[in-house]
Parts: C-alpha cells; sequence; structure tokens
C-alpha cells in the first residue's frame, strides 16, 4: 500500500479550483520531486498531506490514515523543511531543533542529546549555541534540516528547500539530504522549481499542472547518460506545459 495515496482529489477554495482529480501514490522509500508551474497547486497538494485542511472531494491517505482528521496522530510522523529555514531568531540552533522534539511529543530527556547528534551530522558541532543572525542562510538551513530529522519522522516534505541558496551549497546539502533520507529509510517528497534539482534528487518526478492536475509520472534511472537526461528535462518541461505532456 502506498504510504501517500491522493484519490480523485478536489480542493476549492471559494471559487477557485487548486487541485482537480489528482490521483498518485508514492510508496515507502520512494523519494520524489514535484514540478510545476507557479500555482499549480504543489503547495496546496503538500498541505493536504499535513492534513493542514481536508479534499473538497476525493482521500488523501498517509500511512492509512487520515492527515486532516487524525492530525496529531501525524505530528511525529511527518515533518517539514521550507524554502526559508523558519528559526526562531531567539533561540539558539540547539533550541530551535529541541522546539521541533517539543512540538512533535518527544520525551524533554531526549531533546539535549537528538539535537546535538543532528546538529553535528548536518556539520554544525561546535556551532550549538549560536543565533539564527549568526549563522549563514546554509548553515540556518542545515538547522532546519536537523530540526525536522530529530523527531525521527516516517516522511520528510521539502517545499523548495535548497532554492535560496547558491548552487554549490544547494549540491551538497541536496546530497546530504538524499543520503539521510536513504539511509534513514524515510520517504521525501521535495517540491521543486529547478529542473536540474528534480532530475537529480529522486527516482521519480510528478509533474503537476494547473489546476493540480498530474500530467505526467516519470522514472527516473539512477545515472542516466546526457541523451537520456535530455529526453527526460523534455519530458518534464513538456508535462508542464498546458498544450503538451504525456497524458
Ligand atoms: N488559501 C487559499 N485561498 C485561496 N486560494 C488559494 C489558497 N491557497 C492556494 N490558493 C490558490 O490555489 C492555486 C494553487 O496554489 P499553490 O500555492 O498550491 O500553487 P504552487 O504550485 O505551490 O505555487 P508556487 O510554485 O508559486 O508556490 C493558486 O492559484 C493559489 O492562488
Amino acid at each position: 500500500m502506498p504510504v501517500i495515496e491522493f484519490t480523485g482529489v478536489e480542493k476549492a477554495f471559494v471559487d477557485h479550483r487548486a487541485v482537480h482529480d489528482l490521483t498518485f501514490g508514492i510508496e515507502e522509500g520512494e523519494l520524489v520531486s514535484v514540478v510545476g508551474v507557479t500555482g499549480c497547486g504543489k503547495s496546496t497538494t503538500f498541505n493536504l498531506i499535513l492534513g493542514l485542511f481536508p479534499p473538497s472531494e476525493g482521500t488523501v491517505r498517509v500511512a492509512g490514515h487520515d492527515p486532516y482528521a487524525e492530525f496529531d496522530w501525524f505530528r511525529r510522523r511527518v515533518a517539514v523543511v521550507f524554502q526559508d529555514a523558519r528559526l526562531l531568531p531567539w533561540r539558539t540552533a540547539l533550541q530551535n531543533v529541541c522546539i521541533g522534539m517539543r512540538f512533535a511529543g518527544i520525551p524533554k530527556d531526549q531533546w539535549q542529546d537528538r539535537a546535538r547528534d543532528w546538529l553535528a551530522r548536518l556539520g554544525l558541532a561546535g556551532r550549538e549555541n549560536a543565533y539564527p543572525h549568526q549563522l549563514s542562510g546554509g548553515q540556518r538551513q542545515r538547522v532546519s534540516l536537523a530540526r525536522a530529522f530529530s523527531v525521527d519522522p516516517e516522511i520528510i516534505l521539502c517545499d523548495e528547500s535548497f532554492s535560496a541558496l547558491d548552487e554549490i551549497t544547494a549540491q551538497g546539502l541536496r546530497r546530504e539530504f538524499v543520503d539521510l533520507v536513504r539511509e534513514g529509510g524515510k520517504t521525501g517528497v521535495v517540491i521543486t522549481h529547478s529542473l536540474a534539482e528534480a532530475l537529480t534528487l529522486g527516482s521519480r518526478i510528478l509533474v503537476l499542472r494547473p489546476p493540480g492536475h498530474l500530467a505526467d509520472d516519470i522514472a527516473v534511472p539512477s545515472d542516466p547518460d546526457p541523451a537520456a537526461l535530455e529526453a527526460l528535462r523534455a519530458r518534464v518541461l513538456a508535462g508542464m506545459t498546458p498544450e503538451g505532456g504525456a497524458e
């Protein structure tokens, strides 16, 4: 059974349809990119996975549960990393990581050790007591990743998490993220505007087309040669544009 499953999902806001007849499944342990033009419904899809609101029609299931109706059940199971690190400026790196565990309901006596461990794994040993303004953008995003991984979620959602960083920093962090997801046996779903990121990050690309409809579902081979990569790129772009795609 897929760990994330959308069946005939519709989501309307007042008179605006953000997601339309969206059906897909993501298996446990998959690392999937979600691409599509701005406003095509990517964040709405994420918010449905997070249970922030219910679908207007259809069903959303995460690990067999309804994320909206059983919101509390999900607190520890799904973590999100956003484009900006969203750290509390008056808290240290260590405290910011601990806050995630507090909201996830992890026993307090575990916070410090787990936070130190994850900060170290993300290359921030020795910077535990730094405040966000004392860290670079890349380091702040590392804290944000440590906060997400420290609750040991089953699913990690990334919403443009690497796009505010320079390409070199983003590449390094992306690689580390992929390793951590795979080592931990987690399921990862990553919204990205970068085709290069989508083509190198995971094993599958979901292409959304407005209004929130699945235009294509593309398997990415592990080590595509340049010609295959170019063909994949063209296919993703075709899926994103209204007149093209493999629907
Ligand atoms: N709470 C809301 N109320 C009304 N309309 C909304 C709401 N949230 C999203 N929308 C609309 O739904 C559509 C899809 O928005 P969404 O944020 O999911 O797109 P997106 O693909 O994530 O866009 P971007 O790539 O620019 O972040 C847009 O037209 C947006 O204006």
